[in-house]
């Protein structure tokens, strides 16, 4: 029987704005607020992080196609480790991270501890997080997660020059765990994406992603959806969850590096994550991208905490999985 286990990724070099590793320690402050003994509950565990990298780097020296590159580059491989020593122990990880990027790191390690099972991928997020250095408008490795995983470059929508270094670590970062890919583009589920580029249309159209809009979710329902989503990875043995909270729409908070309008609301998010959370193959459930500096009161963590209570409490209801071991 498997217990939960925390994993605190305090990880920000992949943001484009600073203050994402605090999320984590935002979520205990509105624990503590609430009342709640959520965070004695569960063993946890902190990946080591790379942020003093920011204090390092002059600005002249940060390559633009690809920042912090070597440090995203440790940070995935050590969470890679992690998670995957969390799934050999039995345990269920609860992944609580700054930077979405680190989430390449969990599906390595994910492909790592099981790597004949077929793994689907539900990505809850305002964006795509498909770019590649080759691609990306903006350097922040935070969008590029998805293409790590899935082994893209996207040359065909290239707009950047890489140096042979970056050449070099990218291609490093994409056989972490197993070597090159380790989820297809046809097991990977959108919800709530609504701010991509165009090199990243490009790639949803190429592979036929699967996704569903905030106004599919309204107009079928929440329980269609994740039918839906269920049925879409009936052939994978096992599947990952990444909740972005930047999915939730930028009107009820703006605590996260990049808000996005016409979003889900915290109800809308906190039940389809408790629903998703309810399939037997679900093996991980990751939440990044709290960003308290940018917040007002901590809105965005009291609201991420309702919504990590409440699906964590729909995993221990779905097989009486023990807190601790
Ligand atoms: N995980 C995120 N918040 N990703 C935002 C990515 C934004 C934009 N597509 C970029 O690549 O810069
Ligand atoms: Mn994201």
């Amino acid at each position: 029987m498997e217990a939960i286990k925390l994993i605190e990724v305090k990880s920000e070099i992949a943001a484009g704005t600073r203050g994402a590793s605090l999320g984590i320690d935002a979520l205990k402050t509105a624990c503590l607020d609430k009342g709640s003994d959520f965070f004695a509950q569960f063993d946890a565990e902190e990946v080591e992080n790379m942020n003093h990298m920011m204090f390092e780097y002059a600005e002249e020296d940060i390559d633009k196609t690809a920042k912090y590159i070597e440090g995203v580059y440790t940070m995935v491989k050590r969470v890679s480790r992690t998670i995957s020593f969390a799934l050999e122990d039995g345990t269920f990880p609860l992944v609580l991270a700054g930077d979405h990027s680190t989430a390449a790191g969990t599906i390595a390690g994910i492909k790592k501890a099981y790597p004949f099972k077929r793994l689907g991928v539900i990505w809850i997020d305002a964006h795509a997080d498909l770019h590649s250095p080759y691609t990306t408008p903006s350097g922040n490795m935070h969008g590029m997660p998805l293409a790590m995983v899935i082994n893209e470059d996207n040359l065909k929508c290239k707009r950047n020059e890489l140096t042979a270094e970056t050449k070099e670590i990218w291609n490093k970062i994409k056989n972490i765990g197993v070597r090159g890919q380790k989820i297809r583009p046809q097991d990977l589920v959108f919800i709530a994406v609504r701010d991509t580029e165009p090199e990243e249309d490009f790639l949803i159209k190429k592979y036929g992603i699967k996704h569903f809009k905030v106004s599919d979710l309204r107009a079928k329902g929440i329980k269609k959806v994740v039918k839906e989503t269920n049925t879409h990875l009936m052939e994978c043995d096992i599947i990952y969850i990444s909740f972005d909270v930047d999915s939730m729409d930028s009107n009820i908070s703006e605590g996260t590096g990049t808000p996005v309008p016409n979003g889900l609301t915290v109800q809308e998010a906190l039940e389809l994550n408790c629903e998703l959370i309810k399939n037997k193959k679900v093996c991980c459930w990751e939440m990044v991208e709290v960003n308290p500096t940018l917040d007002s009161m901590n809105q965005m963590a009291e609201n991420a905490f309702d919504i990590l209570e409440a699906t964590t409490q729909c995993l221990l209801d779905r097989s009486n999985v023990p807190a601790k071991a």
